[in-house]
């Protein structure tokens, strides 16, 4: 696996088996440390939720990751092949679907290339499409095709499902999962649903003060049932750690 080097290596970061290595991750605004000393490793293949409440650095960290922001102190080890997709789908309203798609791959990829991707979304019949006659589902599956266009090793989500309505949510947690075990590359999901982190992920990171404060490792067979007791109380302590009291979860 390729792999991108942001800031200087240290002895101990020569490149370990890891999908993505973090030491000493430091990111200030303005003189404030917003991610602080931040450790973080991910196995290849490996899927990891990250929670966390509004503003404690979630983006911060996925847009440093995503080689976005190289303003930092620390080292950061991320493979060279990475996808990303954010809460807007931020799609070219003057291109069409599949122009979005293979959008920022360098030298003249193949429409073909786009079409595979779209497939894979379940968008096979929207490559001519323009942006604007898509449904919010659909514009955020195109997104996450053109993440997959770039056979990611790594996959970067921040909030993906963030504006979709529950049901069309459900349906693209259930996509994710599957192009997940269908690609094999690791997975590093932003979001603020507990249920979703435990629905999806190996291991659930809580960040606080800049740092990555909690971790749960979640043992469960998939498909995970919401209503396995297990589940449930690995959620309630999710919950309780992001300040959500066991009255607030009743209600
Ligand atoms: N470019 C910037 N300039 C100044 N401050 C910034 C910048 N980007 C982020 N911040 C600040 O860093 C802090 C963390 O922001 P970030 O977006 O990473 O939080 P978050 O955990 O993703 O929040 P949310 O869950 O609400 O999306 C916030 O206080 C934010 O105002």
């Amino acid at each position: 696996m390729a792999t991108d080097v942001h800031g200087p290596v240290s002895p101990a970061a020569t490149p370990v088996a890891q999908a993505v290595h973090v030491e000493g991750l430091t990111r200030a605004f303005d003189g404030r440390a917003v991610v602080d000393d931040l450790h973080l490793d991910l196995a290849p293949g490996e899927f990891v939720a990250l929670l966390g409440r509004s503003g404690c650095g979630k983006s911060t960290l996925l847009r440093v990751l995503a080689g976005l922001d190289r303003d930092i102190d620390g080292t950061v080890m991320v493979p060279r092949r990475r996808g990303v997709a954010f809460q807007a789908p931020r799609l070219m309203p003057w291109k069409r679907v599949w122009r979005n798609v293979l959008l920022g791959l360098p030298g003249k990829p193949e429409r073909a290339l786009a079409e595979q991707a779209l497939e894979e979304v379940g968008l096979g019949h929207r490559v001519n499409a323009w942006p604007k006659t898509l449904s919010g589902g659909e514009a955020q599956r195109v997104s996450l095709a053109r993440a997959l266009v770039r056979e990611p090793d790594l996959l970067l989500l921040d909030e993906p499902f963030g504006a979709l309505d529950a049901l069309t949510r459900i349906n693209a947690q259930r996509l994710v999962g599957e192009l997940w075990q269908r690609r094999g590359c690791a997975v590093l999901l932003v979001t603020h649903d507990v249920e979703e982190a435990v629905l999806l992920a190996d291991r659930v990171l809580v960040m606080d003060g800049g740092r990555i404060a909690h971790e749960q490792r979640v043992e469960l067979d998939r498909p995970r049932e919401l209503t396995d007791p297990r589940f449930a109380a690995i959620r309630a302590d999710l919950l309780g750690r992001l300040g959500v009291t066991p009255a607030a979860q009743a209600a």
